[in-house]
């Protein structure tokens, strides 16, 4: 099986980006570049990264009327992102036009419940029930949309996994035991999450901050 993690590469300097993944490249499966990066970078830093040699999953979430975003989609095509993210809330047509305008292939997966809300903070954006709940339903949504899967945390994989057995899952809040959660509420082990049917584990500060990100690489794959 080849390995699962994608590293998020959440940091501001292109150089920096670009020696990180060239130290832990024998130790991931894919690099996620997210908007933070894509602000600063843009198309010449994707290009800049791909010559890595690793997946790139594009995590640009994108959130739009459904015309805004298929023609998002056409203008990353040249990219060739492995995996690109939009948000499941923006509804079944918006995604269904998404995954129309992506490029062949290209993975097209929907953003349920952000991995940084509990329950509580998930009421007061108006939606009644658990993150949970919230999930699943989401899920459902891009699934009947044609989506080829989803981003969720690890603490609901297994049940979506249960309702679709074919669906390729992004997982990220992924904290090695005894590691600090920061801003991830829902959170599990890197190894729990795969065990409950993740494709795809992503993962940045624990590595990107680490003393010694290598280290700290090799560590995560010997518990998978
Ligand atoms: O779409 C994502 O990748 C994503 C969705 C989500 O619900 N939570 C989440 O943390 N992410 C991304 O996953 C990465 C997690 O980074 P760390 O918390 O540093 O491991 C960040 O780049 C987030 O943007």
């Amino acid at each position: 099986m080849s390995n699962p993690v994608y590293l998020a590469l959440d940091l501001p300097q292109l150089r920096d980006a670009q020696e990180l993944a060239g130290k832990v490249k024998a130790h991931i499966g894919g690099i996620k570049l997210g908007l933070e990066f894509f602000c600063a970078h843009g198309a010449h830093g994707i290009h800049t990264m791909a010559s890595v040699g690793l997946p790139i999953f594009l995590d640009l979430k994108l959130h739009d009327i459904p015309n805004t975003v298929a023609r998002a989609m056409q203008a990353i095509h040249v990219l060739e992102p492995a995996i690109v993210t939009v948000h499941a809330s923006g509804g079944r047509a918006m995604m269904e036009d998404a995954k129309a305008a992506a490029g062949e292939h290209t993975r097209v997966v929907g953003v349920t419940t952000l991995t940084s809300l509990d329950d509580r903070d998930l009421e007061r954006t108006g939606v009644s029930g658990s993150t949970h709940d919230q999930v699943l339903r989401l899920a459902e949504l891009a699934q009947a949309a044609g989506l080829d899967g989803i981003v969720c945390s690890g603490q609901e994989v297994k049940s979506v996994h249960d309702q679709w057995h074919d669906g390729f899952f992004v997982v990220p809040g992924l904290r090695p035991a005894g590691t600090a959660s920061g801003d991830q509420k829902r959170v599990v082990t890197p190894r729990q999450a795969r065990d409950d049917g993740a494709s795809v584990l992503v993962i940045g500060r624990p590595i990107s901050r680490a003393e010694n990100p290598l280290a700290a690489a090799l560590e995560i794959e010997s518990t998978l």
